[in-house]
């Protein structure tokens, strides 16, 4: 073994033109950026306004920046699959080799939910939570920072397999003994374990951040039953965190041991037993698609609810019904291995289980409804979002049911009928949620508004296109295409691979128009400018800060004394109150020490892929040096003197009371 593992000159693909060509590009975007940054002399904000900084607000802006370049990667890899599949039918070979369309198909999967998915998801809840529970930030703000570059970590891992080496080969789910060191020799699993294994502890340690931060943190007044909705659900999606991530990071350390050190818990012999991984990987996995889908729930509630200018309909009962979907999500995982020969009891069991979660939705879904009925409903573009997702989930989630009723999963079971109800799932429900709150939120986070006319043509693009991305594979899935199929031979299922293709590059041009909307929106901020910091009219404490928010959100914390505290709070005529006097404010200081351990613990990863042991060696001492050294750090924090806050409320005050709102 060299000095450098198996790392060497062979493992770029220099062979593979498409590969090659979108290097050059993504170097040449590098570079680009990297010009404008000095020519703008910004790496000093870069590095320590953003890069270090502990601020929740910057974290979630920075996840969500994350998530939507995800979004492209993850998008471009759809593309390529649509395209191929057109191309490939009647037995053609297509563009793409099998041993590359089987890297996109497994890194599409990874991407979208790990890498784009979540952190959407987790940059809302950076973004809104401590504002809507009246915090000042989260419990642990130099831990929310380390999250992040975790997350981002592993981000590049995956990045990186493009350039270097590859990917797996094996789906998003990599069961073995297919990722096994027998039939993956390569470094694609490796890869695949580092970056899962990396950025799942970072997501860990985001859920415990911010349970401490919900139960210990809230504003005085506010009970766990008067939290905002979306805060609650983020809440569940916590406790699930908490409970299955640690059986991912399990799982992936039995496949590590499995294919650095002979072990055999998942080989064929010498005792192991594959169906094992299958189990965990899934006890992990359903739960995930939870996680994905409460939050989204969440903002569905607080957008219908402000849009209508009415309460949310039946609070209690979303509470208990996110709690409701969260309990059995966690024990309903059987359902995706009904065909690996449970006894029919067994299936029986977890088919009911899963079928009972239609209940709770179904709860959600009618108090959404009961909500609209007689409000005046305002079609902005969070709006269409969140009927869009009524329309689409629901056909989504109706499909579920029908798959887990064991007998039929027998026949649908790895399906392109499957693959279409997961993206009906996941598109309609936890992405839609998430451009939902995209638009949402943007005013409180960024400070203006976005344009709406590119929003409302995104909108009609992906909802189109979506349709006709995805219906098609429901027939297809009947007439029997089975999934991760890369060239098909059958006449009957060409006209649907057409369909499909044509809908996904419907979808291309709703995400051309989301970028033009950015840059729209960015060249008329002007216009746009939310100088109020509450522009909806809405129910929660983070419409009570200036958008953005300042950068201690409150200067003296509220006081709450009902559900959709800041609603109460205009109608007693006890907002934007000067207060008697302000107090010093307590905040934490910006530090490198989360992006320095997170990156020692990458490049380790990135050696342990490659088996470069010194460097791994390297990267963990590293890692753990700059852990100590921050623990033995007592220069963490600051005071923000009076006067400072006075000159910043005043600024918000005047806003909302001269020629404002008072
Ligand atoms: C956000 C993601 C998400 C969500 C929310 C769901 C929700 C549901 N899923 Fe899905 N699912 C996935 C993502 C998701 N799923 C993924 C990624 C996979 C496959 C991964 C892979 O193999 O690669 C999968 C796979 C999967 C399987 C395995 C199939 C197989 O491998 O063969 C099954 C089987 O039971 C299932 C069922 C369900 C059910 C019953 C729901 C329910 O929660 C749906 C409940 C909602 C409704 C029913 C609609 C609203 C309700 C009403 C309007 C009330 C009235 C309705 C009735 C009385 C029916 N899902
Ligand atoms: C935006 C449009 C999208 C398109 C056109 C698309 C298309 C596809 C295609 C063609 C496949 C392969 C299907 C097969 O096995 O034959 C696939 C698989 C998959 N997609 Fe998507 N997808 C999209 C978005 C998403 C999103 C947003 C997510 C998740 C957040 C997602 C998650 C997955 C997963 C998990 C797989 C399975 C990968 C595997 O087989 O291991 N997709 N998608
Ligand atoms: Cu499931």
């Amino acid at each position: 073994m060299s000095f450098l593992g198996k790392l060497s000159i062979e493992a770029v693909p220099y062979h593979e033109p498409i590969i090659m060509v979108t290097l050059a590009v993504v170097a040449l975007l590098g570079v680009v950026i990297a010009m404008l940054i000095t020519k703008h002399k910004q790496w000093g904000t870069l590095w320590f306004d953003w890069i270090t900084s502990v601020d929740h607000k910057r974290l979630g802006i920075m996840y969500i920046v994350l998530a939507m370049i995800m979004l492209l990667r993850g998008f471009a890899d759809a593309i390529m699959m649509r395209t191929q599949l057109a191309m490939a039918t009647n037995g053609a070979p297509g563009y793409l080799p099998p041993e590359h369309y089987d890297q996109i198909f497994t890194a599409h999967g990874v991407i979208m939910i790990i890498f784009m998915a979540m952190p959407f998801m987790i940059g809302l809840m950076n973004i809104i939570l401590p504002l809507q529970i009246g915090a000042r930030d989260v419990a642990f703000p130099f831990l929310n920072n380390l999250s992040f570059w975790l997350t981002a970590g592993g981000a590049i891992l995956v990045n990186v397999s493009l350039g270097l080496g590859e990917f797996a080969k094996t789906g998003w789910v990599a069961y073995p003994p297919l990722a096994g060191l027998e039939f993956s020799p390569g470094v694609g699993v490796d890869y695949y374990i580092w970056a899962l294994q990396i950025s799942g502890l970072g997501t860990l340690l985001t859920a415990v951040n911010f349970l401490v931060t919900v139960f210990k943190m809230r504003a005085p007044g506010m009970k766990l039953m008067q939290m905002p909705i979306f805060t609650w659900t983020c809440t569940w999606a916590n406790i699930l965190i908490a409970a299955s991530f640690p059986i991912l990071t399990a799982v992936l350390a039995m496949l590590t041991l499995d294919r650095y050190m002979d072990f055999h818990f998942f080989t064929n012999e010498a005792g192991g037993n594959s169906m094992m991984y299958i189990n965990l990987f899934w006890a992990w996995g359903h739960p995930e698609v939870y996680i994905l889908v409460l939050p989204a729930f969440g903002i569905f509630s607080e957008v219908i609810s402000t849009f209508t200018a009415k309460r949310l309909f039946g609070y209690k009962s979303m509470v208990y019904a996110s709690g409701a979907i969260a309990i059995l999500g966690f024990i309903v995982w059987l359902h995706h291995f009904f065909t690996m020969g449970s006894s029919a009891n067994v299936n029986a069991f977890f088919g009911i289980m899963t079928m009972v979660i239609a209940i709770p939705t179904g709860v959600k879904l009618f108090n959404w409804l009961f909500t609209m009925y007689r409000g005046r409903l305002v079609l902005s573009v969070p709006v269409l979002w969140t009927l869009g997702f009524m329309v689409t989930f629901t056909i989504g989630g109706m499909t579920g049911v029908l798959l887990a009723i064991p007998g039929a999963d027998y026949v649908l079971h790895n399906s392109l009928f499957l693959i279409a109800h997961f993206h009906n799932t996941i598109i309609g429900g936890a992405v839609f949620g998430y451009l939902a709150g995209f638009a949402f939120w943007f005013p409180k986070a960024i400070g203006f508004k976005l344009d709406e006319k590119t929003g409302k043509a995104a909108f009609w693009c992906w909802q189109i296109g979506f349709l006709l991305a995805f219906m098609p594979l429901y027939v297809l899935g009947f007439l029997g295409m089975t999934r991760r199929l890369n060239h098909t031979n059958n006449p009957d299922w060409n006209i649907w691979l057409y369909i499909a293709a044509f809908g996904a590059f419907v979808i291309a041009i709703g995400i051309f128009f989301q970028l033009l909307q950015l840059f729209v929106s960015f060249k008329n901020k002007e216009k746009l400018n939310d100088t109020t910091g509450d522009p909806w009219n809405g129910h929660t404490l983070e419409w009570s800060t200036a958008s953005p928010p300042q950068f201690y959100n409150f200067a003296n914390i509220p006081h709450v004394k009902d559900i959709d505290a800041w609603t109460d709070m205009k109608e007693r005529g006890e907002s934007y109150q000067r207060p008697e006097k302000y107090t010093p404010i307590h905040m934490p200081k910006n530090t490198s020490a989360g992006v320095f351990m997170s990156m020692s613990f990458t490049l380790m990863g990135f050696a342990l892929i490659w088996h470069i042991w010194w460097l791994a060696v390297v990267g963990l001492v590293a890692g753990i040096g700059v852990f100590i050294k921050r623990c033995y750090t007592s220069d963490v924090d600051y005071y923000v003197q009076v006067d400072e806050v006075e000159r910043v409320e005043a600024t918000h005050l005047s806003a909302n009371t001269v020629g404002g709102r008072s």
